[in-house]
């Protein structure tokens, strides 16, 4: 198979995990005879830095061009405080937009090896396996106005939704729960926001059309409470993109770091952005510690998503999954026992496996 894969790493760690990514790709390519080529472009604070803006043309022509694109993250304390319209998210939010890539999918599910390293108990984590379908080009990120007044003393943000918005993101939603455990809960604050009741309203409507999956509605702050004290209980959630924004950081904490979550921003054809759910850990960037494993199950989802290798998307998780299970970690998971690695090692296990499995690949663990 040929494929074009367009890489942005961005900034501080994105840097560091894209280059990960890119590794294991290329050692599955070789293994699979595929031929991926990767052509890397500029987002964020280093295409400020580089171009002056945090989204150059050519890297939005580039995505618009590409069989898929991996990005690391961006921002950090450098451009954090710049004027609104140089923030380095607009980068982010402006390539979503772009591509139109409105669904956020963030499947969190736990490694056996990593039920310790969660600060919950081992009990409450077990067996939680559970899909984020965060809404990704509406909401409160998106709407205007979102500005200060003159004298600085007044602000406002937008929650906008139309009801086509919703409409194809609760659809996502539904497609997923009935192809996983059935049940879909909505999340939404609709003891106060008129957005909350259309977003109700729909998922009400649409429910007609899966008969099999279980539907309900949660407020978001009880919701919140629910996934750290009884997370198995999801199966599928679907809400709003800053609820969901919020949500899943917080679910990371099932899975023991951050630094374990992938994401998939897709839209209704299999094209796709891949990124992991953490940013761009200014704290830890450029010293070679960072957890790669979020940005390399992206790269899992990437292959299963956009290009349809089940295999390879499967190799690379069963790879995960066997250097946990030898005790292998970053620091970012908090585990007494087991051997502590840095970036570098940790993708060179990954890709150890990859290149002695490749023969019989022996699924292990697959997200759905
Ligand atoms: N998708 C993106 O590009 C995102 C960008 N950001 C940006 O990133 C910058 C930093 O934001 P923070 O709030 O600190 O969030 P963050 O996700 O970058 O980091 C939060 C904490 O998690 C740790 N962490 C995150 N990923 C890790 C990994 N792979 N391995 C080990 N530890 C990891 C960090 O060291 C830090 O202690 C800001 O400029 C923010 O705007 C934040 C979230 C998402
Ligand atoms: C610019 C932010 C919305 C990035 C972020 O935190 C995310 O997408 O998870
Ligand atoms: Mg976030």
């Amino acid at each position: 198979m040929k494929k074009n894969i367009v890489l942005l790493p961005g900034d501080g760690i994105g840097q560091e995990v894209i280059q990960s990514a890119k590794q294991v790709l290329e050692a599955l390519s070789e293994e699979y005879q595929h031929t991926f080529t990767y052509e890397t472009h500029s987002i964020g604070g280093s295409a400020i830095d580089e171009h002056g803006t945090p989204l150059p043309e050519e890297t939005i022509s580039a995505c618009h061009k590409a069989d898929a694109v991996l990005l690391g993250a961006v921002g950090g304390p450098k451009w954090d405080q710049n004027p609104s319209h140089l923030r380095p998210e607009k980068g982010l939010l402006g390539i979503r937009k772009s591509l139109g890539l409105f669904a956020n999918l963030r499947p969190v599910q736990g490694f056996d090896n990593l039920l310790h390293a969660s600060p919950l108990k081992e009990e409450v984590v077990k067996d939680s396996d559970l899909l984020i379908v965060r809404e990704l080009t509406g909401g409160l990120y998106f709407g205007t106005p979102s500005e200060r007044s003159e004298d600085g003393e007044s602000v406002v943000d937008t929650l906008a939704y139309e009801r086509s918005e919703i409409e194809r993101i609760v659809e996502k939603a539904f497609q997923a729960a009935n192809i996983r455990r059935k049940h879909l809960t909505s999340v939404d604050k609709a003891n106060v926001l008129e957005s909350s009741k259309l977003w109700r309203e729909v998922v009400e409507e649409k429910k007609a059309d899966y008969p099999e999956v279980t539907v309900e509605h949660m407020l978001v702050d009880a919701t919140a409470m629910k996934l750290i004290t009884n997370p198995t209980y999801f199966d599928v959630i679907v809400t709003e993109n800053m609820f969901g924004d919020i949500l899943s950081d917080e679910a990371s904490v099932l899975t023991g770091s951050l630094g374990m979550l992938p994401s998939a921003s897709v839209r209704e054809d299999s094209f796709g952005l891949y990124e992991p759910v953490h940013g761009s850990a200014p704290d830890i960037a450029g010293k070679g510690v960072a957890n790669p494993l979020a940005m390399i199950l992206s790269a899992a989802l990437l292959l299963r998503h956009s290009f349809h290798l089940e295999s390879e998307a499967c190799l690379i998780e069963s790879a995960v999954q066997h250097v946990l299970d030898e005790g292998y970690h970053t620091a970012d998971l908090n585990i007494k026992d087991g051997q502590q690695v840095g970036t570098e090692k940790m993708t060179n296990l990954v890709i150890d496996y990859i290149k002695s499995n490749s023969a019989t690949n022996s699924i292990m663990s697959c997200y759905a």
